[in-house]
């Protein structure tokens, strides 16, 4: 990790800081793998406004091979003026890198699929083949298109032979490619495999050449590998948001970056407009036509609310108690459930206290019980406990 020269005793460096890693959101590539995510060409523009102006770095989108329509919304996309940079998601193969070069993105990001189940039962090349083909195809774009970024991928990485795959990546390390890429692609790596499988690249490939992780969340350790990349030592991270992507998708947005804030809050502040998370959830749950889950990280309909007694009577005093992250800074609000069979009287005489009433101490206890054995059997909301509140105190 970079020493940090701002860095004070009272102000240490952060343990992660976030400009050592980068955002490359795949919404418009992996997100389009996604069982809904059919996207048209005012959605994809849609899509990377809000990116960029929620300041991702880069934006991935599908390869041009799929459609003439798609090769034209990229040559749109990318004729939009935006500050991310968009990269395109191609084949290692000539046909794919010529009809890309011409869709005005700023690099390319080239994959092979290296494991015995890829290399059997999608493209049927050996490592050698893989070798040749990205010598081609790779010293083509740099003679031909310089300023294009390059990155190689080995596909389903983490079910590749290790020595393949450090045959790989120092190949495509000495052809000059800006970053390699470590795929998930089926969610089956653990944490701890993702931090070694990282060191161990970094030892092959040249100083100067990022890692990019990407990660499906089969197994539910999408976010955690993604973390555990950067402290390896990975530059950039895929997200999707929402996650979506094949299958049950990948690294989301939102979950990536709760995690990345605990580690460099002013970090990610300076760094992206995090308020407009929430509405990047709302706009691909319209467009997908899904709701955000309930527990969604951040954004979810209960991801800050709060309802047992002993946890609300310290959130009244500092909410920081029970959150690790505070919602404003994402744009979202907390709640307080007050009246449950689990609240206590703390909560009910804070409640009460803002609505300007005074319980003493046994009318506290009196009304508390009353609230609890009645929410035994029946839901109350804030408006009943409101008029319990009123009743109770004049009774
Ligand atoms: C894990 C991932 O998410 S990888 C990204 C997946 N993304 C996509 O598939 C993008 C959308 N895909 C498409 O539109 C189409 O699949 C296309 C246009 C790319 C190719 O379409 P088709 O020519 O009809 O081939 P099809 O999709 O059936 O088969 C895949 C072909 O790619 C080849 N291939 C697979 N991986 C690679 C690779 N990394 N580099 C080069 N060729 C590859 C396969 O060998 C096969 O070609 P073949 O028919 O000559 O054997
Ligand atoms: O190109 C990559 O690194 C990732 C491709 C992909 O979507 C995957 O392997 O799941
Ligand atoms: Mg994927």
């Amino acid at each position: 990790m970079t020493q940090d020269p701002t860095a004070t005793a009272e102000h240490p460096a952060p343990l992660i800081p976030a400009r050592s890693w980068a955002i490359i959101d795949s919404t418009l590539r992996e997100g389009e793998q996604f069982a809904r995510g059919n996207f048209k060409t005012d959605d994809k523009i849609e899509i990377a406004r809000a990116l960029d102006a929620f300041g991702a770095e880069f934006i991935e989108v599908t390869t041009p091979m799929v459609s003439a329509q798609t090769h034209a919304d990229i040559r749109r996309l990318t004729s939009l003026g935006l500050n991310a940079k968009f990269l395109t998601h191609v084949r290692c193969h000539m046909d794919d890198v010529q009809r890309a070069v011409d869709t005005g993105v700023d690099g390319l990001d080239l994959l092979f699929g290296t494991s015995s189940f890829l290399r059997e039962f999608s493209h049927g090349k050996n490592i050698g083949q893989i070798i040749e083909a990205a010598q081609e195809v790779i010293s083509w774009i740099k003679t031909n298109h310089p300023d294009l970024q390059i990155r190689f991928s080995a596909e389903d990485t983490f079910r590749s032979e290790e020595a393949d795959l450090m045959a790989v990546y120092k190949a495509v390390s000495d052809l000059g490619v800006h970053r390699v890429g470590l795929a998930d692609t089926v969610g089956v790596a653990t944490p701890r495999q993702v931090y070694t499988l990282v060191r161990e690249v970094r030892k092959v490939i040249h100083a100067e050449c990022g890692i990019e992780f990407h990660g499906h969340n089969d197994t539910g350790c999408a976010v955690s590998n993604a973390y555990e990349a950067v402290e390896a030592g990975a530059t950039h991270i895929d997200t999707t948001i929402l996650g979506i992507g094949e299958r049950n998708g990948i690294t989301p947005l939102g979950g990536f970056l709760a995690r990345m804030f605990t580690f460099d809050p002013q970090g990610l502040i300076d760094k992206y407009n995090l308020d407009m998370l929430p509405e990047l959830d709302r706009m691909i749950a319209r467009m997908v036509d899904l709701p955000i889950p309930w527990n969604n990280y951040l954004t979810g309909e209960f991801a800050y609310n709060h309802k047992a007694g002993m946890h609300l009577k310290a959130i009244y005093l500092n909410p920081g108690a029970y959150e690790a992250i505070p919602p404003g800074v994402f744009g979202v609000g907390r709640r307080i459930q007050a009246a449950s069979k689990v609240t206590g009287k703390h909560a009910i005489a804070y409640k009460a206290r803002e609505m300007g009433l005074h319980y003493g101490e046994d009318a506290l206890r009196r009304v508390t019980d009353h609230i609890k054995a009645l929410a035994e059997h029946n839901e109350l909301d804030d408006e009943h406990l409101e008029t319990l509140l009123r009743e109770w105190v004049s009774a």
